[in-house]
């Protein structure tokens, strides 16, 4: 549905090449570190910028030389504030009005989205007299109005405090997929990535490094940087995994890798950090420092020696 052909942009210092697709109704989320290009690939798509060189495509139409009115993309960015004048419905509605939608159907349309993110009560505010999280979801009715055959969403959730945007992406991913849009969000964030797309590709420096399942990209990292980057505490190296038993190659240790309690392994334990939900606890073994998350019941109290068993078939080997 949409796809960045060889699309290259530049910038002084800077280069993002990208060649990559994304199918009808599926949600993708470009996630990299600051500075990775994620922006501007969605910039290009959204007719924003122009690449240097290579083609953008909206299934098989070219929309390269297109100005983003009339691509058919609905886009919440940061920077493109809502209308501060309007009231939030009329800020929903003004773009269909635009596209000369009949009354009743913009009436219908309105409605339905209002309801969707549970803005019916805000309907007559003003933006200023709205929280960051209702600004938020009023910016993604309006970018959903037209039907879009393409959403595309940068940092959607990115000002916003923990709590609402754990809320938030619970009804952004409802709505992605009640919409049936075909949606590309840009974060640094994994967490969000992995909740809410049914892809991730991974940006560093310009350019792809891996993409996939969220599961699979998890499981499977290309390299060392990316499963640290997905989260990934205990990425050894090849010395490191060979002191603990392993083969002596670049191994990353999955979640439940680490069994605490018996083996042939003792470790001690040097930090034991209390999330509320999982304690971790960050041990020593052989000289190698350890991650391992759990409940609090099965936690080892700091400056305690335990036994430590590595399951190897939770221990992978990923490129250097
Ligand atoms: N208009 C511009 N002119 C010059 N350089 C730019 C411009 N826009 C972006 N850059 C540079 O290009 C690089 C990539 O920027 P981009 O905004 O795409 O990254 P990003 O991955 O979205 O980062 P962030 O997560 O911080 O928003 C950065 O080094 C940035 O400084």
């Amino acid at each position: 549905m949409l796809a960045w052909r060889d699309v290259v942009v530049r910038y002084p210092g800077f280069e993002l090449r990208l060649d990559l697709e994304v199918a009808r109704g599926e949600t993708l989320a470009l996630l990299g570190p600051s500075g990775s290009g994620k922006s501007s690939a969605l910039r290009v798509a959204a007719g924003l910028e122009r690449p240097a060189a290579g083609r953008v495509f909206f299934g098989e139409r070219d929309v390269t030389d297109l100005p983003p009115e009339r691509r058919g993309v609905g886009f919440v960015f940061q920077d493109y504030a809502l209308f501060p004048h309007l009231t939030v419905e009329r800020n929903v509605t003004f773009g269909l009005e635009e596209r000369g939608w009949e009354r009743d159907r913009i009436r219908r349309r309105v409605g339905e989205l209002l309801a969707k993110m549970g803005l019916e009560a805000h309907a007559r505010k003003k933006p200023e007299q709205l929280s960051g999280g209702e600004r938020q979801r009023v910016a993604l009715a309006r970018a959903l109005a037209p039907e879009p055959a393409v959403l595309l969403l940068d940092e959607p959730l990115g000002a916003l405090d923990l709590r609402l945007r754990e809320r938030l992406l619970l009804e952004l991913r409802r709505v992605l997929s009640d919409e049936k849009v075909t949606a590309v969000f840009v974060t640094h964030d994994q967490t969000e990535a992995f909740v809410t797309a049914g892809r991730v590709a991974i940006v560093k420096d310009g350019r792809l490094v891996q993409q996939g399942a969220p599961e699979q990209v998890f499981e499977r990292p290309a390299d060392a940087w990316t499963a640290r980057f997905l989260g990934h505490k205990n990425v050894l190296e090849p010395r490191q995994a060979a002191r603990l038993g392993l083969a002596e190659r670049w191994t990353v240790l999955l979640p439940g890798a680490l069994g605490l309690g018996a083996g042939p392994l003792e470790a001690r334990v040097r930090e034991r950090l209390f999330y509320g939900p999982r304690v971790g606890v960050w041990l020593e073994a052989r000289g190698v420092r350890l991650y391992w998350e759990g409940p609090e019941a099965g936690a080892p109290p700091e400056g305690a020696r335990v036994r430590l068993t590595i399951d190897p078939a939770r221990a992978v080997e990923v490129r250097p």
